[in-house]
């Protein structure tokens, strides 16, 4: 497997080994003794998935505050997304910058998100499915989100119409005003 950093710290793009033949192909999503070796040392706990019927539903940006922060590691099984990390550690050099990379069906990639980012992705594909493991259990009382469209993180959705929102990330407060326990070097 190839894992990318990127310039957010913490922030992987993993490419796992793909083994083709007559019938198809095989490949682990995951291993915790590959992952471990390769610097990817989470406890997963929860998987998660999910379906979005039209292309351009866009779910995000979302974290889980302290004390139950979650450590994210998706893939998309089924059609294709732009997906987006921000970093939201305050005091981080680079607070408030995000970075965001397609995954599909097609390349099998997974991203990595550490706690301290929020995540949020788009569709660019009808009928997309989304899968992805998380370190912590799901803690509805400390689920948050930041509006998709905040100026001061600037994320550069693919987007050719308005996107599907929930009722919920409608509402979301921009990053500035957003509840965030997170610290830089935490
Ligand atoms: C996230 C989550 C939701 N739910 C429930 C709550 C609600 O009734 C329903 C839909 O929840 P949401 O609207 O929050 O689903 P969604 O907008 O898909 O939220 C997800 O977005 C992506 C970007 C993430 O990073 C995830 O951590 C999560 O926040 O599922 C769980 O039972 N467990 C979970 O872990």
């Amino acid at each position: 497997m190839n894992v990318i950093e990127t310039f957010l710290q913490g922030v992987k793009i993993i490419e796992p080994d793909v083994y083709g033949d007559k019938r198809g192909w095989f490949m682990e999503t995951y291993s915790d003794k590959k992952y471990k070796e390769a610097g990817i040392g989470f406890n997963f706990v929860q998987d998660n998935q999910s379906f979005s019927a039209i292309r351009g539903t866009l779910r995000g940006v979302h974290y889980q505050l302290h004390p139950k922060p979650q450590t994210k590691l998706v893939r998309c099984t089924r059609g294709v997304i732009f997906d987006v990390a921000v970093d939201i550690r305050q005091g981080s050099p680079s607070f408030g910058r995000w970075v965001g990379i397609e995954l599909s069906a097609d390349n099998k990639k997974q991203l990595l998100i550490p706690s301290g980012f929020a995540h949020g992705f788009i569709t660019l594909a009808d009928n997309t499915e989304v899968q992805y493991k998380v370190d912590e259990i799901y803690s509805p009382d400390l689920d948050r989100g930041i509006i998709w469209n905040d100026r001061t993180i600037g994320i550069d959705w693919p987007l050719e119409v308005p996107p599907i929102l929930s009722e919920k990330d409608r509402k979301a407060p921009r990053l500035a005003d957003a509840e965030n326990n997170f610290i830089y070097g935490d």
